[in-house]
């Protein structure tokens, strides 16, 4: 069914019919008004919960900063409040425990080392965790699983499922040059996927893992599945457990309120009435801000962030389909004016987007008026000039059949896929700790954010190009790719795949001591990679409202969990 039926807007005379459009046929969405229902509640955190966590809070602690002999537990438990999405309450006691006990007693010159006993589980689990914090630890601790070939142990390993369970997930944390790393992920791919056909609750979470490794996870995902995982282990500790689940459900119902207050907001503009040819899916935009930070402090940045991306979602459907060249040129021109009076001279339906995107800029204006950050709004116009630059050559592209090279085709998607402005934004969101170097560091297009946006840029292809071929789109990653080395397509497919396993390789290198910025702020980056892995993974399950986005939502969002 074609939305556009349904759309009567007042055109001016010389442009085209709507017949002539070239239109997307987009779902509507799955959730509609659903989260309206919270728009109006209190987003005060929920004091009776505060009350039971508190106390469950200060036990953990206490259990952190208690010295032990017995330091692998310790590891083991900072690997558990890691993945119940409890860390961010305990971030300088971790920071502590891992300058002045883990690295001290295990790391000497970059090697692991006093690992007597040969427990592959933990040494990986040390490893990832030692990786994550930043520290530039040698994978070469994993040789001595090896075997006189120099292959992994089929002896030592395959009876050991956690251990290569773990190993496979420590292998996700590898930057460029670590053959041992790419030989274990290759061994341990091969033999959990054996694992994964059997049915022991072992091999549920090597089916999990091998769908979705911790590294490349969602956080609140990765929470809300470890919350099961944990409470079926029978050494689980039963407070940390009860503390996670109490945590989730508070949090969960603050992002509820989020969810209602942007979906309110996109409901009073009335988009899907008024421009029917935008993609409605403003409950994606709000999980993919929600991805970026969950934490309680960067609420009014998930809001920032939901807007965002829903406003740049309804800009690309003009730009990709709906405009005609002529309108984008002219709404091109409006918005390097960054002027309210250019309305005027827009075509209706472009009216009504520049003004949602004018207002949506103004209030941005007056709170860093409030804030005293006046400074972020030249970031801010930068990037979406640019990015509003790369839609017009795009649409220029499309205008005239052409074809661009694979270079070409690169430096566009860097400005078009509007990296440097989500993350600009993302910053904005985070308040004082977000600093003018940090807003310049972020506009010199670091490695890390270019890395990131290669990975979208390539996942998005490779996810949405046979729906893209159903109508005229410019030439995507692989039809680039076939065209200049005459290859097929699999073939490309195969090149995209080693490029944004590479990409990782560039993020996660970014991500060692001693950092360019502090780690909170790379970690929006890493953040918003872990949303493509785990939504762009198969297919686009952001423009697809009734795939696996849907049950996302559904554990992050609408089932709390049952205490
Ligand atoms: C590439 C990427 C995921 C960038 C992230 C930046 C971002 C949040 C953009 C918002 C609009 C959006 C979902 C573009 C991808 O749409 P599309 O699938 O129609 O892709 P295209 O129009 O760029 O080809």
């Amino acid at each position: 069914m074609s939305l556009v039926a349904d759309f009567q807007p007042s055109f001016n005379p010389n442009t085209k019919t709507v017949l002539d459009r070239n239109v997307a046929d987009f779902q509507p969405s799955f959730w509609r008004d659903y989260f309206v229902q919270y728009a109006s509640e209190s987003m005060e955190l929920d004091q009776n919960m505060l009350a039971q966590i508190e106390p469950l809070k200060k036990y953990v602690r206490d259990m952190l900063v208690l010295k032990t002999d017995n330091l692998m537990t310790k590891v083991h438990l900072i690997d558990s409040i890691f993945r119940l999405g409890l860390s961010y309450h305990f971030e300088n006691e971790i920071e502590e425990v891992f300058q002045h006990e883990i690295h001290n007693n295990y790391v000497q010159n970059g090697e692991i080392i006093t690992f007597e006993e040969d427990d592959l589980n933990s040494l990986a689990v040390l490893f990832r965790l030692l990786r994550q914090q930043g520290f530039h630890v040698s994978p070469n601790v994993f040789k001595k699983f090896k075997d006189e070939e120099g292959n992994f142990s089929e002896r030592l390993l395959i009876g050991n499922v956690e251990g290569m369970l773990s190993l496979y997930e420590a292998t996700h944390l590898m930057v460029h040059g670590e053959d041992i790393l790419e030989e274990a992920l290759s061994f341990t791919t091969t033999h959990l996927e054996s694992v994964a056909k059997l049915s022991h609750s072992l091999a549920i979470q090597v089916k999990r893992s091998l769908r979705q490794t911790v590294h490349k996870n969602m956080p609140r995902l990765e929470a809300r599945s470890y919350i099961s995982i944990y409470e079926q282990d029978p050494s689980h500790n039963e407070n940390l457990l009860i503390l996670a689940k109490l945590d989730f459900n508070m949090l969960q119902r603050l992002h509820q309120i989020e969810f209602g207050n942007v979906s309110k907001w996109w409901k009073d503009l009335d988009v899907c009435n008024k421009l029917p040819f935008v993609r409605d899916r403003i409950v994606e935009c709000c999980v993919w801000g929600l991805a970026v930070y969950f934490e309680p402090q960067y609420s009014s940045g998930r809001v920032l962030m939901a807007k965002l991306i829903m406003i740049m979602t309804a800009i690309d459907d003009a730009y990709d389909a709906y405009g005609t060249i002529d309108e984008l040129e002219l709404f091109t021109e409006a918005i390097e004016r960054w002027d309210i009076s250019c309305l005027d001279k827009l075509p209706d339906y472009m009216q009504i987007l520049y003004k949602i995107f004018f207002d949506f800029y103004e209030g941005i204006e007056q709170q860093m008026k409030n804030d005293g950050r006046l400074y972020v709004l030249k970031y801010y116009k930068k990037e979406f000039k640019k990015l509003i630059q790369g839609y017009i050559t795009e649409a220029r592209w499309l205008n005239k059949k052409y074809q661009p090279t694979l270079e070409e085709y690169f430096r566009l998607a860097i400005e078009s896929g509007g990296y440097v402005l989500m993350t600009t934004t993302c910053y904005i969101g985070m308040g004082d700790i977000a600093t003018e170097d940090i807003f310049k560091w972020i506009s010199n297009e670091p490695k890390i954010d270019n890395a990131a946006m290669v990975l979208a840029r390539i996942m998005d292809d490779i996810a949405s190009n046979e729906f893209e071929h159903e109508r005229d789109h410019i030439p995507s990653f692989l039809e680039c790719y076939m065209k200049q080395y005459n290859v097929s397509r699999e073939t490309a497919l195969q090149e995209g795949q080693r490029r944004i396993y590479d990409a990782w390789k560039d993020i996660n290198n970014e991500c060692l001591r001693p950092t360019e910025v502090p780690m909170p702020i790379l970690t929006r980056i890493i953040n918003l990679s872990r949303f493509m892995d785990v939504v762009y993974k198969d297919k686009d399950n952001f423009t697809d409202p009734k795939g696996e986005m849907k049950s996302f939502i559904k554990a992050m969002l609408v089932e709390p969990v049952p205490i």
